[in-house]
């Protein structure tokens, strides 16, 4: 099997008596999107930040591209931290050049990376525009774009998403796509399942600084088990205890998931609809959403736009 990219061994972090990171161990593999889940507080940040040798764990081990010394790979790694930070003075263009020069590329290789990469990312005509008068999302991919100048193998970003636009979103979504087809591995935290859905070949779910899935959209949904979705204005509550039926979560509106048991007959489930009276206005498989898996293997409740909706 080809090393990977990045692995945390047994990693954990404290802070005095309380357990940010509790003894986790990942593995990312070379070329993928890998997403790191979970909610606030759970130690996305403080993972990065032990990737990024910020904050070292108290026990376990993190290896980075082969080094168990991160600093060794520094040139190696791009990292988009929580805290954005770009000089609101300096013009786009010698922002970019700057952070590349940094990491070690030369003065004129930086300067014309930096002009390149404007160029393909849309923003050439702001070249020569401080950073305090772009938009914010425009700043933010002038320092996503700072963070890849220097061309890295590994990118780690830590919630990139986050303040952007629905339109910036979106070609943020492109632009990590487009690192992935360069060659690049991608390692982003984010709270927000659909950009994670979307974007990322294997995820890992954190709660309460615990590891509680790791893997594929499939693996998860397997792990699940099958469900059915049923449409109904009426309360589902009689069904409960009817062969094959594992349990009933509300989806929102008149939607329902009937999660199943393992070999459940659904055609012996629509008819016990009917004998219960409950009204079928919609009835078939559906494939369980990341956001939904989240909430069942994280334990937490739904969150409250799932809950205004079920309400
Ligand atoms: N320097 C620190 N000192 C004390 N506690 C800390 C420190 N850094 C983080 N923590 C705590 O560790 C826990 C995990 O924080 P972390 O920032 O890693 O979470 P996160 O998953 O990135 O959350 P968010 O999505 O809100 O950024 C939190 O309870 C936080 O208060």
């Amino acid at each position: 099997m080809t090393e990977p990219v990045l692995s945390l061994e047994h990693a954990t972090r404290r802070y005095g008596g309380f357990t940010a990171v509790d003894d986790l161990s990942f593995a990312v593999r070379p070329g993928e999107i890998y997403g790191f889940l979970g909610q606030n507080g759970a130690g996305k940040t403080t993972t990065l930040r032990m990737i990024m040798d910020i904050v070292p764990p108290t026990s376990g081990t993190v290896r980075v591209l082969g080094s168990t010394s991160p600093r060794n790979v520094r040139r190696r790694v791009g990292y988009l931290p929580e805290e954005r930070g770009l000089y609101r003075k300096m013009k786009a263009a010698d922002s970019i050049a700057y952070f590349a020069r940094l990491k070690g590329v030369p003065r004129a290789e930086a300067r014309s990376r930096a002009d390149a990469l404007l160029e393909r990312f849309g923003l050439g005509e702001f070249r020569k525009t401080k950073i305090e008068a772009l938009s914010k999302g425009m700043a933010q991919k002038v320092q996503l774009l700072s963070v890849i100048a220097h061309e890295p193998e590994l990118l780690i970003l830590d919630e990139p998403f986050s303040g952007l636009d629905p339109v910036n979103q979106q070609l943020l979504e492109d632009m990590i796509g487009e690192l992935r087809a360069g060659g690049r591995t991608i390692v982003f935290s984010t709270h927000v399942m659909e950009h994670a859905e979307r974007l990322c070949d294997r995820f890992l779910m954190i709660a309460h600084g615990k590891k509680v899935f790791e893997g594929t959209l499939a693996e998860a949904r397997a792990l699940d088990g099958e469900r059915l979705v049923l449409v109904t204005p009426d309360d589902p509550a009689p069904l409960r205890g009817v062969p094959g039926i594992a349990s009933i979560a509300p989806l929102g509106g008149e939607r329902f998931a009937l999660l199943l048991n393992e070999g459940a007959d659904s055609q012996a489930i629509l008819a016990a609809c009917l004998q219960h009276g409950v009204t079928v206005n919609g009835f078939g498989a559906d494939a369980t959403s990341l956001h939904e898996l989240f909430f069942r293997f994280a334990g937490a409740s739904p969150a409250p736009d799932v809950q205004r909706e079920a309400a």
